[in-house]
């Protein structure tokens, strides 16, 4: 028998104590239980482990004009995409989601209906009638519930009226009804609330950098929040739109695992200017994505 290579002492032997040392953390609060922590768990016996409550986020959608999904199109009417897109994008961060339905915008039933879901909710979201339309009713319900308003405009777009109240001990997100707004809204406040209650250390979307792979030539007064799609080149993120950047198209979200943040200023952007993308599909996250958030085109 040949033996080819020097084997050192110890070579293929399992130590007590390898893997972690005694009196070492295993698993940091806040921490996602993914497969391998898993893994990690049942190696060392822990079969019961204390963990966060999925915080239930109740979801009422508003406007006259809706029609479920199997309906036939009829005019001046479209399907509620938002209720499907909002649920899924709470279950996706680890909310447990709660459909109350869709209501016409009559003031009073949707008054009631949100005094109801709010008794079975920890934060409730409403889509549409945020604005300023003939039957936008969410401000004149908060008021009525004596809802202290956190903030009713936002200096971004999509999602400029995305309103938050406190609601006796309830937190409230009336989000808009355009779908991009609307997914950018809840990307944007509902998610890290949803994520600090799981207590995740950095509950918001993971910051990071690309080069724009298109120009954006019109200014604009506002942040923009442009939904893309990264590609990788040797490397580097390279961000170009997903699709058409208006309020109320969906193909663009569907394609999208970015948003491109174009501050709001006097200048447009131009291809291959470095800009910040808050990244759609990454568990990682940010602490707090905007203090150093400054204009790429100074
Ligand atoms: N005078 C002004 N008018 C508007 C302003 C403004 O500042 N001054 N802002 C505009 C902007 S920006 C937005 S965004 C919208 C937001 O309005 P609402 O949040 O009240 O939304 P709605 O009017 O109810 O709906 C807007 C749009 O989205 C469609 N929609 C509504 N719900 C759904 C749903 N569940 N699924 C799919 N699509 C939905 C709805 O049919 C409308 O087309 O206000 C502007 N106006
Ligand atoms: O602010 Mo609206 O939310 O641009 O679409």
């Amino acid at each position: 028998m040949e033996i080819k290579r020097t084997l050192k002492k110890g070579d293929n032997i399992s130590f007590q104590g390898e893997y972690t040392k005694a009196g070492n953390t295993l698993v940091e609060k806040g921490t996602f239980i993914n497969p391998g922590v898993s893994a990690l768990l049942a190696t060392f016996g822990y079969s019961e482990i204390p963990v966060a409550k999925n915080p239930v986020i109740g979801l009422l959608a508003t406007g006259s004009e809706l029609l479920d999904v199997s309906e036939p199109l009829k005019p001046g009417k479209i399907r509620n995409s938002n209720a499907y897109m909002v649920l899924a994008q709470i279950e996706k961060v680890g909310g447990e989601a709660k459909y109350f339905g869709k209501f016409s915008n009559n003031f009073e039933d949707c008054l009631e209906a949100i005094e109801n879901a709010l008794s079975e909710v920890d934060i409730l979201i409403t889509t549409g009638g945020v604005s300023v339309g003939d039957y936008d009713y969410v401000l004149a319900i908060l008021d009525k519930l004596k809802a202290s308003v956190l903030f009713n405009k936002t200096g971004m777009r999509p999602g400029s009226v995305t309103t938050v109240a406190r609601i006796g001990n309830k937190l409230y997100y009336g989000l808009s009804g355009n779908p991009s707004a609307c997914y950018v809204g809840f990307e944007l406040f509902v998610r890290p609330k949803i994520q600090r209650n799981l207590h995740h250390p950095r509950p918001h979307l993971r910051k990071t950098k690309a080069i724009l792979g298109v120009d954006f030539p019109k200014p604009n007064p506002f942040t923009r929040f442009v939904r893309a799609k990264l590609e990788v080149d040797h490397g580097c993120y390279t961000a170009i739109p997903s699709g058409l950047d208006k309020s109320g198209v969906v193909t663009s979200l569907a394609d999208a695992s970015a948003f491109i943040v174009l501050p709001g200023g006097t200048r447009g952007y131009q291809k291959d200017m470095e800009v910040d993308v808050l990244l759609l599909e990454d568990w990682i996250g940010s602490e707090w994505p905007w203090n150093n958030i400054v204009p790429s085109y100074k």
